[in-house]
């Protein structure tokens, strides 16, 4: 039995120019969730609101079955987040910073920070808000796991890391995953990353979720048909997500359905291609 670890329900948040929301999803345990969209189309804003950094307007986060409102916190220590949380903290170094923040923990594990910092390169008598955008995300990204917590949700890993650090990133997160039972949910822009790492995917628009499905699914229900001529109830077919009339061609994310509707119509399929996930999700992201 698959087990909820998140669940969002009706949740809304109008900030000055954007509104996020309603937004209702949930994260079972044991697979990487990957957010993605375009700039500005809410994710971080999101990844607050469940941090219990920002208020929603409506709706309610459960995180391991307890609301991130209620006084009683567990949650928090089962949670590793690495998104911009510790630009608070920047006056103080990685060293001083880790001093503060262990305490928050019982489950701090000394030796895996230890590993990790050599791991990637950072000197811990740095200022925090004096490292480099990278440096800041790999150290973001240590402070996230070193308390072994069940859930990491990651703002943009590996914006501005380096392609080494990067890889390390890659292995360490699957490493994390190694015992079945953790989850992660991750936003991103890196195609290699959704790839590679994710099993299922959330697409966000204008604050909306637009598309949810499980990674594998793509290459069963998405493709490309090109097709004899198109007819009105192909146009406006739920299925049809984009057309051609020149040649004639259609993007369906349901190609048995449209197998079947375009025999009904007489339509003949000239040529058919499934899409690769790059092309899904910039048909999903960019649709123009
Ligand atoms: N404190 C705030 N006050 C007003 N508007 C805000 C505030 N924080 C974010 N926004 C707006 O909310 C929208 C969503 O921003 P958010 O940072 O969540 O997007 P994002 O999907 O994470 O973007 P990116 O991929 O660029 O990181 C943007 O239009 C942003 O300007």
């Amino acid at each position: 039995m698959q087990t909820s670890i998140l669940q969002v329900k009706g949740l809304s948040k109008k900030l000055k120019r954007f509104t996020l929301g309603p937004i209702d999803l949930q994260v079972e345990q044991g697979i990487i969730v990957g957010l993605v969209g375009a700039n500005g189309s809410g994710k971080s804003t999101l990844f607050r609101i469940w941090m219990n950094l920002l208020k929603s307007d409506t709706g309610h986060v459960e995180l391991f079955g307890q609301d991130v409102n209620s006084i009683k916190s567990d949650w928090k220590t089962r949670v590793g987040y690495a998104g911009e949380i510790l630009d608070g903290y920047g006056f103080l170094t990685v060293s001083e910073m880790k001093k503060f923040i262990s305490r928050w923990y019982s489950t701090w594990d000394e030796a895996l920070y230890e590993q990790l910092i050599m791991r990637y390169k950072i000197d811990v008598k740095e200022k925090f808000n004096k490292c480099s955008k990278g440096t800041k995300k790999k150290i973001e990204f240590i402070f996230a796991l070193c308390h072994h917590p069940d859930l990491l949700i990651l703002d943009e890993p590996t914006a501005g890391v380096d392609i080494a650090s990067r890889r390390r990133i890659k292995e360490d997160l699957i490493k994390f995953m190694e015992d079945g039972d953790k989850s992660i949910v991750m936003a991103t822009h890196t195609i290699d990353e959704i790839n590679q790492l994710c099993d299922e995917i959330i697409v966000l628009e204008s604050g909306k979720i637009i598309q949810s499905f499980n990674k594998d699914d793509i290459y069963h229900d998405w493709a490309r048909i090109r097709i004899s001529n198109l007819s009105e109830l192909v146009k406006q077919h739920p299925n049809v997500l984009h057309y051609e009339i020149e040649p004639p061609e259609i993007i369906t994310n349901n190609v048995h359905m449209l197998e079947t509707v375009l025999q009904r119509d007489n339509i003949q399929i000239h040529q058919q291609e499934r899409l690769t996930l790059e092309e899904v999700l910039q048909y999903l992201i960019d649709k123009e």
